[in-house]
């Protein structure tokens, strides 16, 4: 099996000021994570770095750049899931860790459990011997910005899309074997405690060797009412394409509950998609050897967008 790996940087619109960034962190994300899977390595641990690079590049809310609660602290969201066996590990509202995807990965194969949260899951990360990241690393200046301008949390699911920045990412490896990881700060002055559609199985992601990996993001209350990523693999499962299961599945999404969001998918024969109802995604995908990237500009090859 010829390896492929997805990366997206966040559903929503992107501003000028963000877009190189945006365009450089997913191209760099993707690039490490095919590294892996060109070794030989696991879908896994491909999904694992690539995410990890976006958080640890503040042009993205995940990691250092999340966005701000309501009371101006991070809390952040995050899962990974293994399509050979359907095991994943998550965390939410998680505070002082510069990478929650490496906890939820420790969740998902030091614990007996699937998901963690904020005070158990600091207690965790401790008795993992990760360090401990002050709060204020994680805080970029855009982000703070952002915090004083917006009283309101970002709920409108039609509205909040003003350049957040998710991360995620799907691939599949040599064996044939694909995983899926998302991570974010979840929604700018969100009510402490909020926990979004990335920590949630089937909303944030979903991965299952027998059908394919998804990653999504957008407006996350609505992702959960239409468990968006299990969706776009339940589309699969009935014979769709990639790119036919994840336009179906916005466009319900948009529909039935108002939501716009983004998703990238990878199935299990390597074909991929990387589509979205909001005005803008950015993402980069490697296969054959070559890199394709997102264009910021509404075409009808490279993005679905029915607005
Ligand atoms: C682009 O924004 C997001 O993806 C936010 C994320 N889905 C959440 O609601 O937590």
């Amino acid at each position: 099996m010829k390896p492929v790996i997805v990366v997206h940087g966040g559903a929503g619109r992107i501003f000028k000021e963000r877009e190189e960034g945006s365009r450089t962190g997913v191209v760099r994300a993707a690039l490490r994570g095919y590294g892996i899977l060109k070794q030989g390595g696991s879908a896994l641990d491909a999904v694992e770095e690539a995410v990890r690079s976006m958080e640890d590049d503040p042009h993205f809310n995940a990691g250092c750049g999340s966005v701000l609660n309501e009371k101006g602290e991070v809390e952040m969201d995050a899962i990974i899931m293994d399509g050979k066996n359907l095991d994943s590990g998550a965390v939410s509202a998680v505070k002082c860790i510069a990478n929650p995807i490496k906890l939820a990965r420790l969740v998902m194969e030091k614990t007996k459990h699937m998901l963690l949260t904020d005070r158990g899951a600091h207690l965790f990360a401790q008795a993992m011997g990760i360090p401990e990241t002050p709060g204020e690393k994680l805080i970029t200046e855009r982000s703070r910005e952002r915090w004083r301008n917006n009283l309101e949390p970002d709920s409108n699911p039609q509205e909040f899309q003003k350049d957040l920045g998710t991360v995620g990412a799907v691939a599949i490896d040599s064996e044939g074997n694909v995983a899926c990881a998302t991570s974010t700060g979840g929604l700018s002055n969100k009510l402490t405690g909020r926990v979004g559609d990335t920590a949630c199985i089937g909303s944030g992601g979903y991965a299952d060797n027998h059908s394919g990996a998804t990653s999504t993001t957008g407006h996350g209350e609505s992702i959960m009412k239409v468990v968006l990523a299990r969706l776009i693999l339940y589309h699969m499962e009935q014979g769709m394409s990639p790119e036919m299961a994840a336009d179906t599945a916005l466009d319900y999404m948009k529909t039935r509950v108002g939501g716009l969001g983004g998703v990238i998918v990878v199935d299990n024969s390597g074909e991929w998609a990387a589509r979205f109802s909001t005005k803008q995604m950015s993402w980069a995908t490697v296969k054959d050897d070559q890199i394709e990237i997102c264009k910021y500009i509404t075409s009808k090859k490279f993005c679905f967008n029915p607005l």
